[in-house]
Protein backbone atom coordinates (compact mmCIF):
# COMPACT_ATOMS: atom_id res chain seq x y z
CA UNK A 1 0.00 0.00 0.00
CA UNK A 2 1.33 3.60 -1.00
CA UNK A 3 -0.54 5.07 1.76
CA UNK A 4 1.50 6.12 5.39
CA UNK A 5 -1.57 7.12 6.88
CA UNK A 6 -5.26 6.90 6.52
CA UNK A 7 -8.25 8.55 8.01
CA UNK A 8 -11.54 7.52 6.83
CA UNK A 9 -14.44 9.17 8.14
CA UNK A 10 -12.89 10.08 11.56
CA UNK A 11 -15.41 11.63 13.61
CA UNK A 12 -14.35 13.19 17.46
CA UNK A 13 -16.47 14.67 19.80
CA UNK A 14 -15.53 15.87 23.06
CA UNK A 15 -18.41 16.21 26.16
CA UNK A 16 -21.51 14.45 25.90
CA UNK A 17 -25.01 15.82 25.95
CA UNK A 18 -25.96 19.53 24.90
CA UNK A 19 -22.08 20.36 25.73
CA UNK A 20 -21.13 17.80 23.18
CA UNK A 21 -18.36 19.94 20.93
CA UNK A 22 -17.81 17.55 17.25
CA UNK A 23 -14.17 18.65 16.92
CA UNK A 24 -13.91 16.46 14.07
CA UNK A 25 -16.50 15.54 10.90
CA UNK A 26 -16.34 12.95 9.38
CA UNK A 27 -12.85 13.03 7.78
CA UNK A 28 -11.29 11.19 5.20
CA UNK A 29 -7.46 11.67 4.32
CA UNK A 30 -4.99 9.93 2.93
CA UNK A 31 -1.23 10.78 3.53
CA UNK A 32 1.00 9.69 0.45
CA UNK A 33 4.17 8.16 1.60
CA UNK A 34 7.09 9.98 1.26
CA UNK A 35 4.59 13.27 1.34
CA UNK A 36 5.09 16.56 3.45
CA UNK A 37 1.41 17.87 4.58
CA UNK A 38 0.38 20.69 6.29
CA UNK A 39 -2.57 20.99 8.10
CA UNK A 40 -3.89 24.78 8.70
CA UNK A 41 -7.31 26.01 9.79
CA UNK A 42 -8.79 28.62 11.99
CA UNK A 43 -8.60 27.92 15.78
CA UNK A 44 -10.76 25.59 17.18
CA UNK A 45 -10.83 24.09 13.12
CA UNK A 46 -9.67 20.64 14.64
CA UNK A 47 -5.61 20.62 13.87
CA UNK A 48 -4.53 19.41 17.01
CA UNK A 49 -7.84 16.61 17.78
CA UNK A 50 -6.55 15.63 13.84
CA UNK A 51 -3.03 15.14 14.79
CA UNK A 52 -3.93 13.14 17.83
CA UNK A 53 -6.17 10.91 16.41
CA UNK A 54 -3.72 10.44 13.05
CA UNK A 55 -0.87 9.79 15.24
CA UNK A 56 -2.72 7.45 18.04
CA UNK A 57 -2.62 10.05 20.89
CA UNK A 58 -6.29 10.60 21.00
CA UNK A 59 -8.65 7.76 19.62
CA UNK A 60 -11.83 9.21 17.66
CA UNK A 61 -15.62 8.78 18.70
CA UNK A 62 -15.79 7.14 14.93
CA UNK A 63 -14.25 5.98 12.34
CA UNK A 64 -10.95 4.22 11.21
CA UNK A 65 -7.32 5.43 11.72
CA UNK A 66 -4.66 3.45 9.57
CA UNK A 67 -0.81 3.69 9.98
CA UNK A 68 0.23 1.46 6.95
CA UNK A 69 -2.37 -1.53 7.29
CA UNK A 70 -2.31 -1.17 11.16
CA UNK A 71 -5.87 -0.49 12.23
CA UNK A 72 -5.07 1.75 15.19
CA UNK A 73 -8.54 0.94 17.32
CA UNK A 74 -7.69 -2.75 17.38
CA UNK A 75 -4.84 -1.52 19.33
CA UNK A 76 -4.58 -1.61 23.46
CA UNK A 77 -3.07 1.27 25.22
CA UNK A 78 0.25 -0.50 25.53
CA UNK A 79 0.50 -1.35 21.78
CA UNK A 80 -0.56 2.24 20.92
CA UNK A 81 2.14 3.06 22.83
CA UNK A 82 4.78 0.76 21.34
CA UNK A 83 3.57 1.46 17.68
CA UNK A 84 4.01 5.97 18.56
CA UNK A 85 7.33 4.72 20.21
CA UNK A 86 8.42 2.99 16.98
CA UNK A 87 6.59 3.65 13.87
CA UNK A 88 6.12 7.59 14.39
CA UNK A 89 8.22 10.77 15.28
CA UNK A 90 6.97 13.61 16.74
CA UNK A 91 8.23 16.65 16.84
CA UNK A 92 6.68 20.28 19.61
CA UNK A 93 6.15 23.90 19.66
CA UNK A 94 7.94 23.44 22.83
CA UNK A 95 10.57 20.86 22.50
CA UNK A 96 10.40 19.04 25.12
CA UNK A 97 13.67 17.95 25.62
CA UNK A 98 14.95 16.12 28.68
CA UNK A 99 17.15 18.62 30.53
CA UNK A 100 19.57 16.37 32.04
CA UNK A 101 20.17 14.31 29.08
CA UNK A 102 22.63 15.18 26.25
CA UNK A 103 22.12 15.48 22.78
CA UNK A 104 22.98 12.86 22.20
CA UNK A 105 21.47 10.89 24.72
CA UNK A 106 17.94 12.79 23.80
CA UNK A 107 18.23 11.53 20.63
CA UNK A 108 18.36 8.20 21.32
CA UNK A 109 16.10 7.98 24.20
CA UNK A 110 13.20 6.67 22.11
CA UNK A 111 15.24 3.71 21.53
CA UNK A 112 16.71 3.13 24.70
CA UNK A 113 13.18 3.49 25.61
CA UNK A 114 11.93 0.30 23.43
CA UNK A 115 14.88 -1.55 25.09
CA UNK A 116 17.23 -0.75 21.39
CA UNK A 117 20.77 0.15 20.87
CA UNK A 118 21.65 3.55 18.39
CA UNK A 119 23.66 2.37 15.63
CA UNK A 120 27.16 4.48 16.09
CA UNK A 121 27.12 5.40 12.89
CA UNK A 122 23.08 6.25 12.55
CA UNK A 123 23.44 8.38 15.31
CA UNK A 124 26.44 10.19 14.11
CA UNK A 125 25.15 10.59 10.34
CA UNK A 126 21.68 12.09 11.99
CA UNK A 127 23.44 14.32 14.43
CA UNK A 128 25.86 15.43 11.55
CA UNK A 129 22.22 15.94 9.29
CA UNK A 130 20.83 18.75 11.95
CA UNK A 131 24.22 20.06 12.12
CA UNK A 132 24.98 19.15 15.69
CA UNK A 133 28.13 17.39 15.14
CA UNK A 134 29.73 19.95 17.84
CA UNK A 135 27.24 19.73 20.06
CA UNK A 136 26.90 16.12 20.80
CA UNK A 137 27.85 16.27 24.45
CA UNK A 138 25.66 19.92 25.25
CA UNK A 139 22.66 19.48 27.16
CA UNK A 140 19.60 21.82 26.03
CA UNK A 141 20.26 24.92 28.39
CA UNK A 142 23.19 25.22 25.98
CA UNK A 143 21.74 25.15 22.79
CA UNK A 144 19.51 28.02 20.96
CA UNK A 145 16.30 27.36 20.75
CA UNK A 146 16.73 26.47 16.82
CA UNK A 147 19.34 23.74 17.79
CA UNK A 148 17.15 22.42 20.44
CA UNK A 149 14.24 21.80 17.85
CA UNK A 150 17.12 20.34 15.41
CA UNK A 151 17.75 17.92 18.69
CA UNK A 152 14.27 16.77 18.81
CA UNK A 153 14.10 16.37 14.80
CA UNK A 154 16.72 13.76 14.95
CA UNK A 155 15.06 12.15 17.97
CA UNK A 156 11.71 11.82 15.83
CA UNK A 157 13.89 10.51 13.38
CA UNK A 158 16.48 7.62 15.42
CA UNK A 159 13.62 5.01 15.05
CA UNK A 160 13.35 5.63 11.36
CA UNK A 161 9.53 6.05 11.48
CA UNK A 162 7.17 5.55 9.01
CA UNK A 163 5.69 9.56 9.47
CA UNK A 164 6.67 12.57 11.51
CA UNK A 165 3.69 14.35 13.47
CA UNK A 166 4.73 17.84 14.03
CA UNK A 167 2.91 20.50 16.14
CA UNK A 168 3.75 23.88 15.57
CA UNK A 169 7.36 23.24 15.18
CA UNK A 170 8.30 26.39 14.55
CA UNK A 171 6.02 28.32 16.80
CA UNK A 172 8.49 29.36 19.52
CA UNK A 173 11.51 30.26 17.05
CA UNK A 174 12.17 33.56 15.03
CA UNK A 175 11.68 33.70 11.04
CA UNK A 176 15.35 33.04 10.48
CA UNK A 177 15.34 29.47 12.85
CA UNK A 178 12.52 29.12 11.79
CA UNK A 179 13.51 28.74 7.98
CA UNK A 180 16.29 26.99 9.16
CA UNK A 181 14.56 24.43 10.86
CA UNK A 182 11.74 23.89 8.02
CA UNK A 183 14.38 23.33 5.61
CA UNK A 184 15.86 20.90 7.50
CA UNK A 185 12.28 18.70 7.72
CA UNK A 186 12.24 19.91 3.62
CA UNK A 187 15.41 17.60 3.57
CA UNK A 188 14.22 14.55 5.31
CA UNK A 189 11.40 14.70 2.70
CA UNK A 190 13.80 14.91 -0.14
CA UNK A 191 16.23 12.82 0.89
CA UNK A 192 15.34 10.45 3.11
CA UNK A 193 11.93 10.01 1.19
CA UNK A 194 10.39 10.89 4.88
CA UNK A 195 6.65 11.01 5.53
CA UNK A 196 5.85 14.67 7.77
CA UNK A 197 2.16 15.68 8.56
CA UNK A 198 2.85 19.34 10.45
CA UNK A 199 -0.31 21.59 11.91
CA UNK A 200 0.28 24.74 11.68
CA UNK A 201 -0.57 28.43 11.94
CA UNK A 202 2.13 30.01 9.69
CA UNK A 203 1.99 30.24 6.01
CA UNK A 204 5.47 30.25 5.40
CA UNK A 205 5.96 27.09 7.06
CA UNK A 206 2.99 25.63 5.35
CA UNK A 207 4.60 26.58 1.71
CA UNK A 208 7.24 24.36 2.71
CA UNK A 209 5.00 21.43 2.24
CA UNK A 210 3.80 19.54 -0.88
CA UNK A 211 0.05 19.96 0.20
CA UNK A 212 -1.84 21.98 2.68
CA UNK A 213 -5.12 20.38 3.91
CA UNK A 214 -7.25 23.31 5.13
CA UNK A 215 -9.51 22.35 8.56
CA UNK A 216 -13.01 24.23 8.88
CA UNK A 217 -15.07 23.46 11.79
CA UNK A 218 -13.58 19.75 12.29
CA UNK A 219 -13.77 19.28 7.93
CA UNK A 220 -11.10 19.34 5.23
CA UNK A 221 -12.66 22.19 3.31
CA UNK A 222 -9.70 22.21 0.68
CA UNK A 223 -6.08 21.41 -0.43
CA UNK A 224 -3.77 23.36 -2.15
CA UNK A 225 -1.31 21.16 -4.05
CA UNK A 226 2.04 23.44 -4.79
CA UNK A 227 1.21 25.94 -2.07
CA UNK A 228 2.66 29.69 -1.61
CA UNK A 229 2.85 31.47 1.09
CA UNK A 230 0.64 34.04 -0.44
CA UNK A 231 -1.69 31.56 -1.25
CA UNK A 232 -1.89 29.62 1.80
CA UNK A 233 -2.66 33.15 3.53
CA UNK A 234 -5.10 34.21 0.76
CA UNK A 235 -6.88 30.75 1.47
CA UNK A 236 -6.85 31.05 5.54
CA UNK A 237 -8.26 34.84 4.92
CA UNK A 238 -11.24 33.61 2.90
CA UNK A 239 -11.47 31.21 5.97
CA UNK A 240 -12.07 33.76 8.20
CA UNK A 241 -8.84 32.58 9.93
CA UNK A 242 -7.70 35.97 11.30
CA UNK A 243 -10.80 37.97 11.54
CA UNK A 244 -11.46 39.64 15.05
N1 LIG B 1 -10.37 18.19 25.68
C1 LIG B 1 -11.36 18.89 25.12
N2 LIG B 1 -12.57 18.98 25.71
C2 LIG B 1 -13.58 19.68 25.16
N3 LIG B 1 -13.48 20.34 23.98
C3 LIG B 1 -12.30 20.30 23.35
C4 LIG B 1 -11.18 19.58 23.88
N4 LIG B 1 -10.13 19.73 23.01
C5 LIG B 1 -10.58 20.49 22.01
N5 LIG B 1 -11.88 20.85 22.20
C6 LIG B 1 -12.72 21.65 21.29
O1 LIG B 1 -12.67 21.04 20.00
C7 LIG B 1 -12.58 22.02 18.97
C8 LIG B 1 -11.31 21.79 18.15
O2 LIG B 1 -10.16 22.03 18.99
P1 LIG B 1 -8.65 21.88 18.49
O3 LIG B 1 -7.78 22.17 19.66
O4 LIG B 1 -8.50 20.58 17.80
O5 LIG B 1 -8.57 23.07 17.41
P2 LIG B 1 -7.27 23.75 16.75
O6 LIG B 1 -7.62 24.01 15.34
O7 LIG B 1 -6.08 22.96 17.05
O8 LIG B 1 -7.23 25.13 17.55
P3 LIG B 1 -5.98 26.13 17.84
O9 LIG B 1 -5.48 26.60 16.49
O10 LIG B 1 -6.63 27.25 18.60
O11 LIG B 1 -4.97 25.36 18.62
C9 LIG B 1 -12.64 23.37 19.67
O12 LIG B 1 -13.97 23.82 19.65
C10 LIG B 1 -12.18 23.05 21.08
O13 LIG B 1 -12.75 23.96 22.00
Amino acid sequence: MSEAITLDAVSKVYGKGRGAVAALREVTVRFPRGGFTAVMGPSGSGKSTFLHCAAGLDRPTSGTVRLGDTDLSRLSETKLTELRRERAGFVFQSFNLISSLTVEQNVTLPLRLAGRRADAGRLAELVRRVGLQDRAGHRPAQLSGGQQQRVAIARALISDPEVVFADEPTGALDTMTAREVLTLLRQTVDELGQTIVMVTHDPVAASYADEVLFLADGRVVDTMLGPTAANVADRMIRLGAWNR
